[in-house]
């Protein structure tokens, strides 16, 4: 926590400056870090999100769960859903209209980056490497998109695997959302930001999934002088990969290892950091796009708590540098009996 807050300087490897090229913008994003703040934050602050985002993101998510009358059931991967639902909200904004080819191409390239860098000659022409360390030249422009691009589908998909394993937790939602709906009565075209701030349950189911996961599990940083942390001195200039091992301390959280979204009953439920709790990281680098994020996973739970819902059971996580679904992460709906006739 103390490392995250205390410089602004982003931490690279030796390997990743020879890559790139010690001035490139992807590692001297100091001078063009405040615009970058402030173009994601023109997007997905609270004040587009509550006018005009909330209601997209219910149109478009409500999409995905849309069934002939004649249908009884259907399936579709959660998390692939949220990716394009998030190209469509942020990417074709920041980067403008692009063909679907090019988003898709841009996706690739960074999920083969992301995997492969370290292991993989980016000199080979030819390799979505190589294509990436050539487009990274648009990082400024890029980087809000792959952020939530990366970070928000992983969690949603992560959400949804621990309340599939919790039917108690399943139960409780459903309870929350049925109640929703029924206060709207006739209204149900969509979500108003109090709704949305009222769902106090699923604020507490998040919560716990973001605690639970840790989704981004490393901030680096390179201290410009000599850190204390935890009793270990990390000599300035030095490379630090800071993990949010606070989210697992017996001493801050009862049972860390159990995933149990009522520890966070009475507690502040829409706070982004506090001394035990740093999914978003803290500092000047806080991430931007947290309010944005949370409100796509709790539509999602909204349209999902309407129905009878299943995971399929090769749904695995892997921790790798990020969350990973190697088999993806396919939801089965199924309509109530009562929808049925
Ligand atoms: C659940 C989803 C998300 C998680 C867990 C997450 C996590 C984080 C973390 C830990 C950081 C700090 C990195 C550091 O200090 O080195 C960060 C920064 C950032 N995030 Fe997120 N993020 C999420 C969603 C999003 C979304 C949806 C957007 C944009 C639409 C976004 C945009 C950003 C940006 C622009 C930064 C860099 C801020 C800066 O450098 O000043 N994030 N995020």
């Amino acid at each position: 926590m103390e490392m995250a807050k205390s410089s602004t300087q982003l931490g690279a490897t030796e390997s990743l400056r020879r890559l790139f090229g010690e001035n490139s913008d992807f590692l001297q994003r100091k001078e063009i870090h405040k615009y970058v703040r402030n173009l994601t934050s023109r997007f997905v602050g609270p004040e587009n999100l509550k006018t005009n985002l909330i209601q997209d993101i219910y149109v478009l998510s409500r999409n995905y769960f849309e069934m002939d009358d004649k249908a009884i059931s259907s399936s579709f991967d959660i998390k692939e859903a949220a990716t394009k639902m998030v190209v469509d909200l942020i990417v074709k904004k920041v980067i403008g209209e692009m063909e679907s080819e090019a988003v898709r191409e841009l996706g690739l390239c960074w999920t083969a980056f992301r995997t492969n860098w370290f292991s993989f000659s980016y000199s080979v022409l030819g390799t979505t490497v190589y294509r990436f360390v050539k487009m990274v030249r648009l990082w400024t422009l890029i980087e809000p998109s792959i952020l939530s691009q990366e970070t928000t589908p992983g969690i949603l998909a992560a959400t949804v695997k621990l309340v599939a394993d919790h039917p108690d937790v399943m139960e409780e939602l459903k309870r929350e959302h049925d109640a929703v709906i029924e206060n709207q009565g006739d209204n149900q075209a969509g979500l108003t930001w109090e709704e949305y701030k009222s769902m106090t349950f699923t604020h507490m189911v998040i919560k716990e999934t973001l605690r639970f996961t840790s989704a981004q599990p490393t901030v680096h940083r390179i201290p410009t002088e000599d850190a204390q942390v935890g009793g270990y001195t990390v000599p300035a200039g030095w490379l630090f990969f800071g993990i949010p091992l606070v989210h697992f301390d017996e001493e801050k959280y009862e049972d860390p290892l159990k995933f149990n979204p009522w520890r966070w009953k009475g507690k502040d439920l829409h706070g982004t950091l506090s001394k035990d709790y740093i999914p978003f990281g803290a500092g000047a680098t806080l991430c931007v796009g947290s309010e944005f994020a949370k409100c796509i996973i709790a539509v999602f739970l909204h349209h999902l708590s309407r129905f009878r819902w299943s995971l399929d059971p090769k749904t695995r996580v892997l921790r790798r540098y990020m969350l990973m679904f190697p088999a993806g992460c396919r939801v089965e709906i199924a309509k109530e009996l009562s929808d049925q006739s």
